[in-house]
């Protein structure tokens, strides 16, 4: 990672641990390459559930973890109901309720290498949409993990 990078990269990642200590703190726009940074690039060994809007990742940062929703098929959830979402959550304070604290809208165009059958290879520029939730970690699990514990008990 270049110098420039680094210093984004700590920055951003100062931000967002400084939002989850201070609870105080407003949720904020956070940038695409500190997500990937903090969950490896969205890495399978840091999915710790699936909703049914995207794929739940932990994300460490120095001194604390947070929880990374990525939207899965961002193309159906459209920006209209993300910026829904995204302005519910901000405006939703309360005790029994995780806690947001940021969101992430990131479209890229990107050149990519397009075949047909019999045809050379040509460039096309496709749309690289990412829509991201960050939450507080909550390190006890899922509530329903729970029931259906305490339901084979009785
Ligand atoms: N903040 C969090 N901390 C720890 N684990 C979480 C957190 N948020 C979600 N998870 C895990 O990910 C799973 C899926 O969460 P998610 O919120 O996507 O589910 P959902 O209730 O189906 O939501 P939606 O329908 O809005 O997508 C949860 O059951 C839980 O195991």
């Amino acid at each position: 990672m270049a110098c420039r990078e680094r210093v984004e990269m700590e920055s951003a990642s100062n931000v967002l641990e400084h939002i989850v200590l201070d609870r105080s703190a407003e949720p904020t726009n956070l940038p695409l390459a500190l997500l990937k940074h903090i969950t490896e690039d969205f890495n399978d060994k840091r999915q710790i559930g699936c909703g049914g809007f995207g794929i739940v990742y932990k994300g460490d940062l120095q001194n604390s973890s947070v929880a990374v929703k990525r939207i899965l098929n961002c193309h159906t959830f459209n920006d209209e109901s993300f910026n829904r979402e995204t302005t519910s959550l901000i405006s939703v304070k309360h005790k029994n309720i995780v806690r947001f604290l940021g969101y992430c809208a990131n479209t890229e165009n990107k050149a990519m290498k397009h075949s047909e059958s019999g045809e050379p290879s040509k460039y096309i520029f496709a749309e690289m949409r990412e829509r991201l939730l960050c939450f507080e970690y909550i390190s006890n699990g899922s509530l329903d993990r729970y029931l259906t514990d305490n339901s084979r008990n009785l």
